[in-house]
């Protein structure tokens, strides 16, 4: 991208002209690759945060900024295309080669990328029972995750270890035999599907030599996050992850300076890696501030919908799971539903209206993932608060989906780190139009119990979801006996809505109400409440 060069340091502001198409072919073979990394991430963060309204220019003084030096290019091994040995997969080969630029831009996410080619790499760890996912159910994942963010993958390969090599996650053998595939297929970006150390990934560069850029699991997700955030807090949440994932990763890297002047402009490196790393702290710093007062804001929103006692149940799942389907079947909501991961970053709430007249609030949630890094757990906490203050967690699973096992497992231990095993839970097999035998799959989805089968698409199953969100939400709800006043009607129609009645009685004083409610709802009850203690009526209960 020729944003690269436009800046010298990762944290400045690049310019990005749609127009006036940049070569993507990279003039930096000079810069040092880590800083094509960090360079890549700033470019995105950039656009979006400047299509947020932020700005998070600094400028630094001029004589504080290296001057970039050439390197010296590495001799290329030879490539020999047939003895690439298993597993390694070739998705395209290095041809007569001039495609055309302009073919390799792509619109995603509304927004012009230009498609780089990415090489996939993964480790099995022999005895590892911690992982869900086989290899090459997770490279696939991956792979998926690569094309959601605009890259096209030209190729794969794993190796079986005993554990990860400390300097290079990969064995040197299997170094070399990438580097071999890079140049052949003329691969752009190399991601590892498991997170690297900083040390890691730069000795990775190092070897892979050229303009190569290396990324992680981690930096791949925090990409697409980056694209996809739509509305201002998104885009704080991931702009903040993306720079915390960065700070340790600036480590030593303008260190090549010293070491190509010979020594000449020793310290150099040093300083620039400080200086960059202290304007990088005062945006994080920055952004916390930013990212406090729009929680504010929201938590005061949060708190006037929590005024009105309608039990709020949150849809949680794997990505692409059917989600936003669900929300948009049950509401007529118009939330982004697609056939890529993480479609979905920001909640969004809609009432639903049963047929039968009573009424909940439905939260669409960001979907999980298997190896879902932490630092973004930890930058949608807040969001996800939403999820811990609801009543009812319906977790929605792709049943049609081949690792469906594995999936849910990998939801469990998100929710399980969520700290929200005290709410009520029910369980949806959703996509049962795509399975091959739906009757047997509605027959395991009875005896497992507590699960109902839907298609979110189809809309098939929807009357026995939401009578099942009912009754669960029953067992969120606290049993009242309150006499109501005549003139609180609208309390008394609000809980035929929200609650479920057992009995009515009119009475001279007024309405004897016993019902199931949710807990808030019995707070504004409660002066009520006394009012049945005083009447021979409620002595018949
Ligand atoms: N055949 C079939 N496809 C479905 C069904 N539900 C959802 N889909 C499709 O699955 C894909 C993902 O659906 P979404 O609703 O975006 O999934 P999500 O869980 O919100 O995904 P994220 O927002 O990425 O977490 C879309 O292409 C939907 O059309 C279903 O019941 N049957
Ligand atoms: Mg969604």
């Amino acid at each position: 991208m020729s944003s690269f060069y436009l800046s010298s340091s990762p944290i400045f502001k690049l310019q990005w002209h749609a127009n006036a198409k940049p070569k993507p072919s990279r003039p930096i073979v000079s810069l040092p690759l880590s800083r094509l990394h960090a360079n890549c991430y700033s470019w995105r963060l950039s656009c979006n945060l400047t299509q947020h309204g932020l700005e998070l220019e600094e400028t630094v003084e001029e004589d504080e900024i290296p001057q970039v030096l050439e390197l010296p290019t590495e001799e290329e091994p030879n490539f020999d295309k047939e003895t690439i040995a298993s597993p390694s997969k070739m998705l395209r080969k290095k041809k007569g080669d001039e495609e055309s630029l302009d073919d390799r831009f792509k619109l995603r996410n509304g927004k012009e990328i230009f498609e780089e080619k990415a090489y996939l790499v993964g480790v099995e760890r022999k005895g590892d029972g911690e992982c869900l996912f086989n290899i090459e159910e997770s490279l696939e994942e991956l792979e998926q995750l690569a094309d959601t963010a605009g890259l096209a993958v030209v190729g794969s390969t794993y190796q079986k270890l005993a554990s990860p090599n400390p300097r290079t996650y990969i064995g040197s053998g299997k170094v070399a035999e990438i580097k071999s595939a890079i140049n052949a297929l003329d691969v752009e970006t190399v991601i590892f599907d498991d997170e690297l150390s900083p040390g890691q990934l730069r000795n990775l560069e190092k070897a892979f030599g050229g303009d190569v850029r290396v990324c992680d699991r981690t930096a791949l997700i925090l990409d697409i996050f980056n694209q996809r955030a739509a509305t201002h807090e998104a885009a704080l949440q991931v702009a903040l992850a993306q720079m915390e994932y960065q700070l340790p990763r600036l480590t030593r890297m303008w260190t090549h300076l010293e070491r190509q002047s010979g020594g000449q402009v020793k310290g150099m490196g040093e300083k620039q890696i400080e200086v960059d790393k202290r304007i990088l702290r005062t945006q994080i710093g920055v952004l916390k501030k930013e990212l406090e007062s729009v929680r504010k804001h929201r938590k005061q929103y949060r708190s006037r919908r929590v005024a009105i006692p309608v039990p709020v149940v949150s849809l949680v799942g794997y990505t692409n799971a059917g989600k936003s389907t669900l929300l948009n079947q049950l509401t007529g909501a118009n939330v982004l539903a697609e056939n890529r991961l993480f479609a979905t970053l920001d909640p969004t709430t809609r009432r639903v209206q049963m047929q039968n007249g009573k009424e909940f609030l439905l939260t669409d949630t960001v979907g999980f993932i298997q190896k879902l890094p932490t630092t973004l757990v930890a930058a949608f906490r807040a969001t996800l608060e939403e999820i811990a203050e609801s009543s009812l967690l319906v977790h929605v699973v792709d049943i049609s989906h081949p690792l469906a096992e594995q999936q849910i497992e990998a939801v469990e231990k998100v929710m399980s780190e969520l700290d929200v095993s005290s709410i009520p839970k029910l369980v949806v097999w959703n996509k049962v139009d795509r399975v091959d035998d739906p009757q047997k799959v509605k027959l395991e989805a009875e005896k497992s119990g507590d699960t109902i089968c839907i298609s979110a698409l189809t809309g098939e199953g929807l009357d026995d979801f939401c009578n099942a969100v009912h009754e669960k939400l029953k067992d969120s709800m606290v049993w009242v006996e309150a006499l109501l006043p005549f003139d609180k009607g609208d309390l008394l129609s609000t809980i035929h809505k929200v609650g479920m009645v057992k009995e009515t009685e009119y009475t001279e004083n007024g309405t004897l109400i016993r019902a199931h409610v949710p807990l808030r709802f019995a707070q504004l009850l409660k002066p009520m409440r006394h009012l049945v203690k005083d009447t021979s009526i409620s002595q018949k209960g």
